[in-house]
């Protein structure tokens, strides 16, 4: 489809506003039709996003898909909410090509969701609506979405295995006072948000599916989202064990077109009890819903980083508002933002301040790296106290876990003679040696190539990694752990690359859990969630690179990586006292630190909040981040000042401050240049409404802005931005 189709489209919407009618027409073969609306995928930068109206032989009930022609191309739509525009008999309408009718149409409050993300994210709700339904969806037929609703329904008839009735465990004081008080707030006309704030090991998953059952014993659906899904299958195991007499289906993006499909269906016809989900299900059609929970809330990989850049958290808020349900946040470590509008009332905030069976919190270790052996001593960055504690733990048949975020073997080649380093030709970023298949890999574009014998600048034999990341860490470890004479020391690396391969995660979590593995290396994928019931021992090695980033979020996320790696460990009661968090920094003294050690949420929350308010940032201020993409910075540059010159023009910019458009912080990218543009303002509302009024202008600049040194490639806008 061309944009020029969509814009004649639009032009003869326009032209039909002026014209009324009883909304029924005569159309050139006589036979009576009525309008409607659906809403279609256009693409953004068309600049049409409204719902777009077509003709059908008879109305459409709201939420029914539909298949219609779009410029050259037949695609599906979904029947909207609201009028459409007034008639006008002489212009003819195209009509509706099909009638998906074996999909029982998705619900006026799922269309109000989309509506609520497409206005609030700045992106067209055909554009959101099409790209959250699962994509199988758009490819079939109503015969053969008939016959996977057929083949999931026979399926289903017979009721799930009834199993023996779970054993649950006896509540803890504290969760059952949780359960009782959620119960009661629960209970009005308006539910409430509740955070549930619990520290590492507290039993807040015990809490969701005490709720759930509640839930789905009153005959609902529930929807539990987890920020990532395969990080976690003991969370899904967990459910599936006390829910073993229900269904339960996941939704997440590692599923098969057709498993996606068959499990968002079975949410939609309501046969499903349980939604387990990534973000992305958060826009799971749900017509029985009854409690949303949203587990480790704070995580960032709740807001999606591209397309329409939604927050699920805020949406999950949002839909249990809309459709009146009640919604837990949980976490050991709440976002900033849920912390103050729990501060505020807004949200109730249900604390769970001890561990399950009287264990402890870790004792937290923070070693001075600058009285320590420097590196190059034979020591590999790693502390002698802290090798040594592993060591200990080694004999003693406890785990210990060791922390580093980043992958590869070293996050730069260099060459020893003249210096040449391993950039990436494409990127401002340097090339990641990775040893095991000797190659140099680009993080960012991707970009792979054999590690080089030589220097390619001066021929030098000598090259050698600067700096660590988890295989070296591994390879490390492996040297300096193993005793002469002792067993061998099992380490196991969980990162991006150790688990590429399907079934690979699974594997090496279930070693670490059956206890066949002495050392964990990873990144932060072992870090969260992970209910590891042998571990006593936790190191972060090298957490002080984010310490002083220009990111303002950075000391947020560093705190909450921190305290929740210290929460894998002693979660077993009979070892907690005995279990330490050890932390090899150069800045011992930073408050961050001093209240990790204290394992002080409230005091780290109460200091970076008020840090934000004098500084007029989030949750204080409302942000949105402009960004442009082209072949030059300069030309990046010239479309964001020539966008902020529009806006300085319109109405209610007395009530926004537009800052200097700057690099981002990772500024080339595949050979694009990168350039971003903040919005501020202290009301979300004019935000949202100057955005509103400023951003359709934008097609049309990105248009006028055609020689070759003012075109952009692409422009794109991050409401409530996370990465800045
Ligand atoms: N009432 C209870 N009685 C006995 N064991 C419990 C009880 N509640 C929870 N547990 C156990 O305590 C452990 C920790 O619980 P859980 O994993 O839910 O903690 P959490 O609060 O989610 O921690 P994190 O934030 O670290 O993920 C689990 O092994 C769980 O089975
Ligand atoms: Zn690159």
């Amino acid at each position: 489809m061309t944009c020029k189709n969509v814009q004649n489209h639009e032009l003869s919407r326009e032209r039909e506003r002026d014209l009324s009618s009883s909304g029924v027409v005569t159309t050139s073969t006589g036979n009576r039709s009525v309008r409607v609306r659906i809403a279609v995928e256009t693409p953004q930068h068309s600049g049409v996003g409204e719902p777009l109206d077509y003709l059908c032989e008879r109305p459409l009930a709201i939420g029914t898909l539909v298949r219609v022609p779009l410029g050259r191309r037949e695609v599906t739509g979904v029947v909207w909410p609201g009028e459409p525009a007034p008639t006008d008999a002489t212009f003819e309408l195209r009509a509706v090509t099909a009638v998906l009718e074996a999909l029982p149409p998705l619900a006026p409050a799922w269309c109000g969701l989309v509506d609520f993300t497409a206005a609030y994210y700045q992106r067209g709700r055909g554009e959101v609506a099409l790209a959250v339904l699962p994509p199988e969806l758009r490819k079939l037929d109503d015969s053969q979405i008939a016959n996977r609703v057929r083949k999931l329904r026979s399926r289903l008839a017979s009721a799930p295995p009834a199993t023996a009735e779970p054993v649950l465990p006896t509540l803890t004081a504290e969760q059952q006072g949780a359960l009782e008080d959620f119960a009661r707030i629960g209970d009005g006309a308006d539910p409430a948000t509740v955070l549930l704030y619990g520290v590492t090991g507290s039993g807040k998953t015990e809490v969701y599916l005490r709720a759930a059952a509640d839930a789905l014993a009153a005959g609902r659906q529930a929807l539990v989202l987890v920020p990532e899904i395969n990080l976690t299958p003991q969370l899904e195991a967990r459910f599936a064990e006390r829910f073993a007499g229900r269904r339960i289906v996941s939704l997440h993006s590692a599923l098969t077109p057709a498993q996606r499909l068959q499990n968002w269906l079975a949410a939609h016809l309501g046969v499903a009890d349980l939604v387990l989900g990534t973000r992305l299900a958060v826009f799971a059609s749900l017509p029985r819903l009854g409690l949303i929970v949203v587990d480790e809330e704070h995580d960032p990989s709740y807001k999606q980083q591209e397309g329409a850049r939604y927050s699920a958290r805020d949406l999950a808020v949002y839909r249990g508002r809309q459709e009146r349900v009640p919604v837990i946040l949980g976490s050991a470590t709440p976002s900033l933002e849920s912390w103050q509008r729990a501060n505020g009332g807004h949200y109730t905030r249900l604390s769970l301040v001890d561990r399950v069976g009287g264990a402890v919190l870790p004792a937290v270790r923070l070693i001075d790296m600058s009285r320590q052996p420097r590196a190059g001593s034979g020591n590999g960055g790693l502390a002698p106290p802290l090798v040594a504690a592993i060591q200990d733990r080694v004999a003693r048949g406890e785990q210990s876990l060791v922390f580093l975020n980043r992958r590869g073997y070293a996050p730069v080649l260099h060459c020893t003679e003249c210096g040449w380093k391993s950039d990436c030709p494409h990127c401002s970023a340097w090339r990641v040696f990775h040893k095991i298949d000797r190659t140099l890999r680009c993080h960012h574009c991707g970009a792979t190539e054999r590690v080089p014998r030589a220097c390619p600048d001066c021929g030098n034999l000598d090259i050698a990694p600067i700096g660590r990341g988890t295989e070296r860490l591994e390879e490390q470890l492996g040297a300096l752990l193993q005793v002469d004479g002792a067993a061998p020391v099992r380490i196991a690396r969980i990162d991006a690359d150790s688990t590429r391969r399907k079934g690979e995660l699974e594997a090496r979590l279930g070693a670490v859990h059956a206890g066949d593995v002495d050392v964990l290396v990873g990144t932060q994928m072992i870090t969260k969630g992970h209910d590891f019931r042998r571990i006593t021992l936790v190191a972060a090695v090298n957490p002080d690179t984010s310490l002083f980033s220009s990111d303002f979020r950075a000391p947020e996320r560093l705190f909450s990586v921190l305290m929740q790696a210290a929460g894998r460990a002693g979660r077993d009661a009979a070892q907690a006292r005995r279990s330490e968090m050890w932390v090899q920094t150069w800045h011992p003294q930073h408050p961050l630190y001093r209240a990790l050690a204290a394992h002080d949420f409230d005091a780290f929350a109460t200091s970076q909040l008020e840090e934000r308010r004098m500084a007029g940032l989030p949750p204080y201020a409302h942000l949105a981040l402009l960004r442009a993409d082209a072949k030059t910075p300069e030309a990046a540059r010239g479309f964001l000042a020539a966008a902020a010159e529009q806006a300085s023009d319109l109405e209610g910019a007395e009530h926004v401050t537009v800052y200097p458009p700057v690099p981002t912080s990772v500024a080339r990218v595949a050979d694009v240049e990168r350039m971003q543009m903040l919005v501020e303002s202290t009301s979300r509302i004019a935000l949202q409404r100057f955005l509103a009024r400023w951003l359709p202008s934008l097609h049309e600049l990105r248009r006028t802005r055609s020689s070759a040194d003012e075109r952009v490639i692409r422009w794109a806008v991050d409401v409530d931005p996370l990465l800045i």
